[in-house]
């Protein structure tokens, strides 16, 4: 069995990490952590996430600098769900031991180091450790993630937006003249189990944020290697992420080209499900899937893509796990799908 552990485990991603790790075949959940002054400290995880309750029952400990070089020896992977400063900060102690890190902030997604002091509020340190940080959209990056010994796992929005434009831009299919328009509801656990204002039960009401700001833009526009708009909003529900987006297609492109581009794009890859209607989110919420589905208008030259996953899952902690699967050899999708009630 690998060993793995996880730090920021007492947030709403670390307890799907916990949750996802225990029922996997292949690793032992060998360590759960908090930071260093955390109020829940030695409080079993169970406690703070009772649905874990007989599943993960030992406690969250305090890290520190010593632990963390010491846990980039004893384990095969470590899971960063913690806040992009602290992955920053503590990343040079954890890639220099056997454990291979994957880190499911922001912090090591963008190459551009200007990114970080524009749309993240803190200047990058570590320019050699963003070189050789793999972004991991499991689907499209696996050959690399597989020799990867840091990958940083993509944002949600990211993840339901590329697996919707990443076939259509492989295949030439849009029209370089026209920015692809990227518009998505998040559910409020997207904003992390920390206690806000904003995302205060009496106060979240369907809006949008960060327009023509938010820090995912420049992250789909790297991936995809074109400009986006992108329009987050926020609903007033848990969990989810559904993304409708508008592509002025490349010309003279016709539906069969659009359909063979998604069909070739996501034969072998279970995860990903192209339905015959559009996404809903109560279909995904739970789940490691991605779903899409396309409507195309031949005479405008217009492409509408429907994209819904669990921002908690397929855009947070079951993304990790697939990228997990692959830098240690598994088939991506392991322990992950249900087929005919059985976990593949
Ligand atoms: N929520 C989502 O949908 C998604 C989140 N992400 C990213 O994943 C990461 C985790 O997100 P999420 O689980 O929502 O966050 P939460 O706020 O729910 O949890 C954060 C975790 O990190 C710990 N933590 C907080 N501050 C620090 C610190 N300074 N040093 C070390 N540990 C700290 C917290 O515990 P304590 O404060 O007690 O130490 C907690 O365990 C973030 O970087 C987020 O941007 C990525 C994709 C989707
Ligand atoms: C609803 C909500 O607040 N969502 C978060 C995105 C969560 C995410 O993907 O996290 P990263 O910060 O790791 O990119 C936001 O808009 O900031």
């Amino acid at each position: 069995m690998l060993k793995a552990c996880i730090i920021g485990a007492s947030g709403y991603t670390g307890a799907e990490l916990a949750r996802l790790l225990t029922l996997h075949p292949n690793f032992e959940l060998a360590g759960l952590f908090v930071s260093q002054n955390s109020q829940d400290a030695n409080k079993p995880l169970s406690q703070l996430h009772p649905t874990l309750s007989g599943l993960v029952d030992a406690k969250v400990s305090a890290i520190n600098d010593d632990l963390l070089i010491e846990l980039a020896q004893s384990m095969d992977a470590i899971f960063l769900a913690t806040p992009h400063e602290a992955s920053h900060d503590w990343m040079p102690k954890l890639v220099n031991g056997n454990a291979k890190v994957f880190d499911l902030s922001g912090a090591f997604r963008i190459k551009d180091t200007g990114v970080f002091a524009d749309y993240y509020g803190f200047e990058h340190q570590h320019n050699s450790l963003l070189e050789e940080a793999i972004y991991g959209l499991a689907e499209w990056n696996a050959a690399q993630i597989q020799q990867a010994n840091l990958v940083a796992v993509p944002g949600c929005y990211p993840t339901a937006s590329l697996s919707a434009l990443k076939p259509l831009i492989d295949n030439n299919l849009i029209n370089p003249q026209h920015r692809p328009i990227i518009n998505a509801v998040s559910g409020v656990s997207g904003a992390g189990r920390k206690a806000a204002l904003t995302n205060s039960y009496c106060e979240v009401s369907l809006q949008a944020y960060g327009v023509l700001g938010h820090r995912h833009q420049p992250e789909i526009s790297q991936s995809l290697g074109s400009e986006v708009i992108f329009t987050p909003h926020l609903g007033n529900f848990k969990r989810g992420i559904l993304a409708t987006i508008t592509v002025k297609v490349a010309d003279g492109t016709s539906q069969s080209q659009i359909d063979d581009a998604y069909q070739q794009a996501y034969k072998d890859k279970p995860i990903v499900r192209l339905l015959n209607h559009f996404p809903k989110l109560d279909d995904v919420v739970n789940t490691a899937h991605c779903d899409l589905h396309w409507k195309y208008d031949a005479n405008s030259g217009y492409l509408v893509i429907g994209s819904a996953i669990d921002n908690l899952l397929k855009g947070a902690a079951s993304q990790a796990i697939q990228c997990a699967n692959l830098a240690f050899g598994y088939a991506s999708h392991t322990s992950l799908i249900y087929e005919a009630g059985k976990c593949r």
